[in-house]
């Protein structure tokens, strides 16, 4: 229930800038209606009319008055109704497609839109093939709702009350006639879909384990084939696609049932609606073609009859499927967004420094993972955040940018606290290279200017080659016009970060972030790395966090950190001597370079 409210909201929301629109629809579908109940009644009256005259057409005493121009009448009657039905069911049509593409349209914006206002706690909480489903699976099935199903619904349900009343007009005996099946129908048909419903969810569920297994199969394919367990891997694979296939056929197995099941019955319906009309005109004294007239209608009213019933039956699935789609996307709406304080101060430039006080911050209510931390950063210096893995280096990073807010304490910029910084102002100002660098489709030129699309080539070329990376890029067939992608990527792990720097360099931020990424990488990748860094960093107020500690033995001032505490802070002639955690970190590293 709360499903269908929520998602009544979200079609609300989007839905009545059309109202017009779609009441123009409500009034042409209930037209095309009226158009497709009456063109019978004129189809049995050209019967009754064509009876008519031959009767007195084959009578010698009335032979001579027998006139066509009557069944003629009706025939053009009918056309005519047929006709309107066809073209007012293609504009009510036309209408709905062009509202729903419309529609889903502004969704898909509202939803991308939406995205980029989140906080970074959504995407750290959310996979993205989770949040790629929510422009894939549930905006098509909002859109297939929407373009079919409700318009569907709306006619099919005006046809069903159509008929229903243009039965009772024509004739109350043969109305009930035909009317008398239908809870057998009702029942036969919600049976049949809730059965493939069931079998189709299954399907669903069943086909997103499968994926499941398939990505992480793929994930970690390296180790699948170092190992060399690819045989285990598909025998593995086995079990989840038999349960895929079990679910496919009887899902559809149910699903094909409803057609020839619904159709058997209009049939059986047809036959006694045929039998009873014969009976009525034989029995009950009707004129013979009145009579033939009345059953014709009645046969075209049975076969109709049944369209709104299983219609109406299968959509129903499709509108379940919108329902689920509207309630998750109407959740992703009312996620928070960052927080841009209301006429937030505009930081100009960093004067004075950046300084961490006394922060206490958990990601989530029952987990503080920073107990009390304070740094200082001053103007110009250069700050090594160190620590073991999980120690917090990560997070105070998320805390300087203004990622997540602190529950304790205060992040300042030049002494006024990041959240009454206007959010733009604060980002344009910080610089961060992420340890795992990321490439956006297009060119490398259009990668390195990214943050700044209208630098000039020469000072895209600069910072590259501050970057160290201008050689390379200039050993590419294209050079800086190379095609890249991050899965169709020319760049290794270290080359990405290097551009990244790059791209960083040429956004020139006052204060920087550097998540180094020299773990993985060769040693001569590593020493340009190094001097990247050196460069970037040269002039400017910076953070590092650092993974190697030779990367940071020039730092103004080293902070470690442990178990969200920080534990030792000075130079690093002035840790080492002092002998503590530090040290004890740098010898066991120096032992292993
Ligand atoms: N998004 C998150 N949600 C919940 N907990 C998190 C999240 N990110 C990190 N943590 C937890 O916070 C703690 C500190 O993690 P953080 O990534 O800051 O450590 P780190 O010092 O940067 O580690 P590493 O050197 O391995 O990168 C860890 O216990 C981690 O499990």
């Amino acid at each position: 229930m709360a499903d269908i409210q929520h998602a009544i909201k979200y079609f609300a929301k989007y839905l009545k800038r059309y109202w017009l629109a779609l009441s123009f629809v409500a009034i042409v579908t209930i037209a095309s209606t009226y158009f497709q109940v009456k063109a019978p009644v004129y189809m049995g009256k050209a019967i009754t009319e064509l009876s008519t005259y031959l009767s007195q057409y084959l009578n010698p005493q009335t032979h001579a008055i027998a006139s066509k121009t009557p069944f003629y009448h009706a025939l053009e009657a009918m056309m005519i109704f047929f006709t309107l039905t066809a073209a007012t069911m293609f504009i009510s049509s036309f209408i709905s497609s062009r509202i729903s593409s419309e529609a889903s349209g502004r969704m898909r914006i509202g939803l991308f839109a939406k995205l980029q206002r989140m906080t970074i706690k959504y995407f750290d909480t959310h996979q993205d093939g989770e949040i790629l489903s929510l422009f894939t699976s549930d905006l098509d099935n909002i859109f297939n709702a929407m373009n079919q199903a409700i318009f569907q619904l709306l006619s099919q349900f005006a046809l069903f009350v159509g008929i229903i009343i243009m039965m009772f007009q024509q004739n109350v005996k043969l109305a009930w006639v035909t009317m008398a099946s239908t809870p057998v129908a009702i029942i036969v048909a919600w049976f049949v879909i809730s059965r493939a419903r069931k079998y189709i969810d299954t399907q669903q569920d069943e086909t997103g384990r499968m994926n499941g297994y398939i990505n992480e199969q793929i994930n970690g394919e390296k180790i699948i084939i170092t190992q060399g367990l690819q045989q285990e891997s598909i025998a593995n694979f086995g079990p989840y696609n038999e349960r895929v296939k079990q679910a496919t056929f009887k899902g559809q197995m149910y699903s094909g049932m409803l057609f020839p099941l619904m159709q058997g019955l209009s049939l059986l319906n047809l036959a006694i609606v045929i039998f009873f009309g014969s009976w009525l005109i034989v029995h009950d004294g009707m004129d013979k073609s009145v009579g033939l007239g009345l059953i014709v209608v009645f046969v075209n009213y049975s076969q109709q009859y049944y369209q709104p019933i299983t219609q109406i039956t299968s959509i129903y699935n499709m509108l379940q499927l919108a329902v689920t789609g509207a309630r998750r996307l109407s959740d992703v709406h009312e996620q928070a967004e960052e927080v841009n304080p209301e006429s937030g101060q505009k930081l100009t430039n960093l004067k004075s420094g950046v300084t961490l006080e006394n922060i206490h911050f958990g990601y989530n209510d029952d987990k503080e993972i920073l107990h009390g931390v304070s740094i200082d950063v001053k103007k110009g210096e250069m700050i090594a955040l160190v620590g073991p893995t999980g120690s917090g280096k990560t997070t105070v990073m998320n805390l300087l940018n203004r990622f997540y807010d602190v529950t304790e304490g205060s992040v300042k910029f030049d002494g006024i606290d990041v959240r009454q910084l206007d959010l733009k102002s604060l980002r344009d100002h910080v610089g961060i290279v992420l340890q795992e660098s990321v490439l956006f489709s297009g060119t490398v030129a259009d990668n390195i200017k990214f943050g700044e699309p209208n630098a000039t080539k020469e000072e895209m070329i600069d910072a590259a080659k501050q970057a160290n990376i201008h050689d390379f890029i200039m050993t590419l067939p294209e050079g800086y016009q190379t095609k890249v992608d991050d899965e169709n990527s020319v760049f290794s792990t270290g080359q990405k970060q290097l551009l990244s720097i790059a791209r960083t360099i040429l956004t020139n931020p006052d204060f920087l972030i550097l998540d180094e990424a020299t773990s993985n990488v060769d040693t001569v990748t590593e020493a340009k790395i190094q001097a990247a860094m050196d460069n970037v960093i040269a002039g400017r107020t910076s953070f590092v966090i650092a993974h190697r500690l030779k990367t940071i033995l020039g730092a103004d001032k080293i902070v470690v950190l442990k178990d969200g505490r920080v534990i030792e802070k000075g130079s690093h002639q002035e840790l080492v001597a002092e002998g503590g955690f530090y040290s004890e970190l740098y010898h066991n590293q120096m032992v292993f370079d």
